[in-house]
């Protein structure tokens, strides 16, 4: 009786009262922000809309600019300060007040979630790194909700985001390349490096005469007759092959003809051995219409070693070396029918040009080169005397015979003049252009000297090749002798493998 009062009277007290109005308080309150939670997720679930921007592919790059230009990563506290390069990287202004903002790119650590309003409507954007995704679309994700149900906005905001990018890459022509080991976005994403290079006039470029020419027609009309390819039933691509020695402009006819056609390059070496067909694959496929899909070096996935020399011998007590590790060439990990799959996929792509370079025509399989797969092949010779003379101009544009007799300069132009003096000392296909274009570089300032030092540079270069062919010649030989009686054709085993 005694407890049951005191309990009474304990319960009765204001002190216990209050906490137990605080308690239910805490209670109620607590309930409420976990209502309120399921209630946000509820209509978040209900009126938003998401997507994904994988690096690798186009649209990341539309929607990075777009994000850029909108100012939603300039509340970032955390930057990668990287020096400035024809690389693209899209940065900050670190000043306002100036064009470029100097010397480096303050590219914000996109890692923090941004909000955001958008004609009207309230966009979160986050961003993930996946620092070792090797295959399927690049080692870096945008993701978008938008808070509507209306798709449309979303098309809107990417169309949008699409043509301020063409907009803003329209003066340079945008070079896709791959993700390479030092990538910090790892090992074999798909065009995660972008170079905005700046266009090289057709006229930079030179050919052999009508060459140039017929080639930007033929592209032209290609992308002009979409129409016509899609009633005679016939895909709508065209493959080219440049081939020929290096240095003798391959990759900058084709650097050249995009800028002048306004399209994006996405280019891949073979010979970088990195490549293989799961990663050719991703990336042919992320590749967007209307734009020049460039294998380089395509002849590495058909070459097994320099010069065919015979398999080398399991080793064995007679012969108990293993293969000297350097004995095979750069030989690319595609494979030919992977690399067939790639380019009879791009068919089913509109409106791409594919572009394939080689310095080995002849160890090209039959297959890749049929109609439909290369529609042309365009071989790049070493220089003639005609396109020395070219670049001689190309060099010093006054010596031109037009910039001459506008200036009454004819009388120079008689006695001396320098394109023929300097072409003429040229013997004809013996040279590249780009080894010319070296040899003018050393006299840019001059033109006299350029076209006078020209004999005595060939005797020399001349000079220098017979020694080099001599040394290869005493070290083939070496090879030979070593490996004599082993069955290897030591010939073609790297000096380096021998010592
Ligand atoms: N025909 C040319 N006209 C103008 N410049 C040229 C020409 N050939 C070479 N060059 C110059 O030489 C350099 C190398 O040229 P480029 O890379 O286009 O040669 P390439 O044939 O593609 O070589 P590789 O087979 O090694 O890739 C460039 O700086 C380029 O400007």
């Amino acid at each position: 009786m005694m407890n049951l009062s005191f309990l009474v009277s304990f319960l009765l007290q204001p002190q216990f009262q209050s906490s137990i109005k605080l308690l239910v308080f805490g209670a109620v309150v607590q309930a409420g922000g976990k209502f309120y939670t399921w209630l946000v997720h509820r209509i978040k679930f209900k009126y938003y809309i998401t997507a994904q921007f994988d690096q690798g592919n186009p649209a990341y790059e539309w929607i990075v600019l777009f994000l850029t230009e909108e100012k939603i990563w300039n509340r970032s506290r955390s930057f990668r300060v990287v020096a400035r390069s024809s690389r693209r990287e899209w940065g900050v202004k670190a000043r306002p007040d100036t064009d470029n903002g100097g010397s480096a790119e303050y590219v914000p650590i996109y890692d923090e979630e941004q909000l955001f309003r958008w004609r009207g409507y309230w966009v979160e954007i986050s961003r993930t790194t996946h620092p070792h995704q090797r295959h399927g679309g690049g080692g870096s994700n945008i993701h978008m909700v938008i808070y509507t149900t209306d798709m449309s906005v979303l098309s809107s905001l990417v169309e949008e985001a699409k043509l301020r990018y063409l907009k803003v890459s329209s003066p340079h022509v945008m070079v896709h390349t791959m993700g390479d080991n030092n990538s910090p976005y790892g090992h074999g994403a798909a065009w995660t490096q972008v170079k905005r290079k700046a266009r090289r006039p057709l006229e930079s470029i030179i050919l052999q005469e009508g060459l140039l020419d017929s080639l930007v027609h033929d592209a032209q009309e290609f992308l002009s007759k979409e129409e016509w390819y899609l009633q005679a039933g016939i895909p709508h691509r065209r493959g080219y092959l440049l081939h020929g020695p290096p240095g003798t402009g391959k990759t900058s006819t084709i650097y050249a003809l995009a800028g002048e056609l306004g399209l994006e390059i996405y280019s891949l070496s073979l010979g970088s051995g990195t490549i293989d067909d799961a990663i050719l694959q991703t990336a042919a496929s992320s590749i967007p219409s209307k734009a020049i899909f460039l294998i380089e070096d395509i002849d590495c996935a058909f070459r097994a070693r320099e010069d065919g020399d015979p398999a080398y011998p399991v080793p064995n007590s007679a012969f108990p070396y293993p293969p000297p590790p350097q004995i095979f060439t750069k030989k690319s990990p595609v494979t030919l029918s992977g690399l067939l799959n790639v380019i009879d996929g791009i068919g089913s792509e509109e409106g791409k040009l594919f572009f394939a370079t080689t310095n080995y025509i002849d160890h090209l399989d039959a297959a890749l080169l049929r109609p439909g797969r290369i529609d042309r092949k365009i071989e790049y010779k070493l220089a003639t005397r005609k396109q020395a003379e070219a670049l001689f101009l190309r060099f010093f544009p006054q010596y031109s015979n037009k910039a001459l007799v506008a200036s009454g300069d004819e009388k120079v132009f008689d006695d001396r003049n320098l394109p023929a003096i300097f072409s003429e000392a040229i013997p004809e296909h013996e040279f590249t252009t780009a080894e010319l274009q070296g040899y003018l570089l050393l006299y840019k300032e001059d033109a006299e000297e350029a076209a006078n030092g020209i004999p005595e540079w060939v005797k020399q270069e001349r000079s220098e090749r017979l020694e080099k062919k001599k040394r290869e010649e005493a070290a083939k030989n070496l090879r030979a002798e070593r490996f004599k009686g082993s069955g290897i054709n030591g010939a073609n085993t790297p000096a380096s493998n021998l010592f």
